[in-house]
């Protein structure tokens, strides 16, 4: 790898990828279990904390607001080691805004955790994070009780001012979402009474998973989710599983490079997070998951893919777009390698991540030469089963690591050198996303 001027050269593995590996700890349990723990009385015990940029702004944020952290750097990557919430006392007010980075997952739940106090703190993030909406969180915390200033405001920075007053509330959420979800749960273990979120669609459920081991009264079923308060969270135990969105670029540089087979192990297999799986087997993939463990409520094994060169495209339906939604760039990728159409059904959704990955998906495919459309809010891909990319093509990151790998697995799986603009964005979900696919091939 070499990088001038900001893009990087990725060059063509030199074998096939083939071996076990494991992935860094999953990103939404990392960011859960550093927010969950700073919220709970007495010290948690996290280990297997993905360290990445975003999950070092949940810590920052939660340090910056009086909770300890007192974490590690482990052999395997990891950070483990104690958090010492704030309990009954609530969070110190911060001396300056809280930046919470590129990270929507801290900036959103922290509204959420910061509903019950009375203190006043300005969120904030970088460009990218300043772009993306956020009334979705303020409207609901303002039925609460919550105030936001400026009131009404769509876009980072805002303040927020916590009440002690909270309301319960039964909200009907617009769009599925795990963020939205868990910022007005999270408001509600404050709250008199029991908070519920009803969505359209079923959306990630780590915070009905993690929260009864806090010890707060939740219940879930499939599109909603309640918790009864008000009560504090008791310190807990957490260990976090592999992430699977992290391993989805494995599995798919497999099924892209000719000759590879692989297994992932200790990765989560919570449904609501592997639905990437499912698609690719109806792609007509080697897939193949298996189940030996489970971490609290959180289930957990191993994944494993093989090379076929068959793959053919398939149609995702709308209501199972939350279970791959941060999957759609690469799974779009392999569906550019596919004999026939692929339709991902309603992803208006990624319009508002870090960068609107809709239209990059479309311009990234359309720099190999492949048709790729958005129809209303239905994404088309017209795929070619000899693709190959054109020698020192520069795909364009827009600073989103998702994108950033996704293109890189162009250059990696391919038999060119391509270029990928701001490929240092990895760094937010998977900084060591290249060692380990080369490690891969030795
Ligand atoms: O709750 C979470 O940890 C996340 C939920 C999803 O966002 P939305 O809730 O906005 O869909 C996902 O895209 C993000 O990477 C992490
Ligand atoms: C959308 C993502 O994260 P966040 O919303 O936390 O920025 C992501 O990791 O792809």
């Amino acid at each position: 790898m070499s990088t001038e001027a900001g893009k990087t050269v990725i060059r063509p593995l030199s074998a096939p990828i083939t071996g076990s590996t494991r992935v860094p700890g999953d990103k939404s349990i990392s960011h859960r279990a550093v927010l969950f723990s700073a919220m709970a009385e007495g010290t948690s015990q996290i280990s297997g904390i993905l360290d990445s940029a975003d999950v070092r702004s949940s810590i920052r944020a939660v340090e910056a607001l009086g909770a300890e952290a007192s974490l590690e750097k482990q052999p395997d990557g990891s950070l483990a080691g104690g958090i010492t919430g704030w309990g009954e006392r609530g969070p110190v007010q911060p001396d300056e805004p809280i930046d919470c980075g590129n990270s929507g997952t801290t900036a959103r739940l922290l509204m959420g955790v910061l509903a019950p106090w009375p203190v006043n703190v300005t969120i904030t993030g970088d460009d990218s994070l300043q772009k993306r909406p956020m009334r979705r969180i303020t409207a609901p915390l303002m039925k609460m009780g919550v105030r936001f200033s400026p009131e009404g405001k769509e876009n980072l920075p805002i303040t927020v001012t916590g009440t002690k007053s909270l309301k319960a509330i039964v909200y009907d959420a617009p769009m599925a979402s795990a963020q939205l979800k868990t910022s007005i749960l999270l408001a509600g273990v404050y709250a008199s009474g029991t908070t519920t979120v009803n969505e359209p669609s079923e959306s990630r459920n780590h915070t009905e998973l993690m929260l009864p081991e806090y010890g707060i009264k939740t219940t879930a079923a499939a599109r909603t989710a309640s918790v009864v308060g008000p009560s504090v969270p008791k310190a807990a135990e957490v260990i976090v599983p592999g992430d699977p969105s992290s391993a989805a670029f494995l599995v798919c540089a497999a099924l892209l490079k000719r000759g590879s087979s692989i297994q992932i192990e200790n990765v989560s297999l919570n449904t609501a997070r592997i639905g990437f799986t499912r698609t690719l087997e109806r792609m007509g993939a080697d897939i193949a998951v298996r189940h030996t463990g489970s971490e609290g409520k959180e289930p957990y094994g191993v994944i494993e893919a093989a090379y076929t060169g068959t793959l053919r495209g398939c149609e995702v339906p709308a209501e199972k777009i939350a279970s791959i939604v941060d999957e759609v760039p690469v799974l779009a990728l392999v569906a550019a390698h596919a004999r026939g159409v692929t339709v991902f059904r309603d992803v208006s959704e990624l319009r508002v991540k870090e960068t609107d990955r809709l239209a990059a998906i479309v311009e990234g495919l359309d720099l190999l030469g492949v048709d790729a459309w958005i129809d209303g809010n239905d994404l088309f891909i017209e795929g070619q089963p000899d693709l190959a990319a054109q020698p020192g093509s520069v795909f364009d990151s827009k600073c989103d690591h998702r994108l950033a790998m996704t293109w890189a697995l162009v250059g990696l799986c391919g038999s060119v050198p391509i270029e990928v603009e701001n490929f240092d964005s990895v760094k937010i979900s998977y900084p060591e996303f290249l060692d380990d696919i080369e490690r891969l091939t030795r």
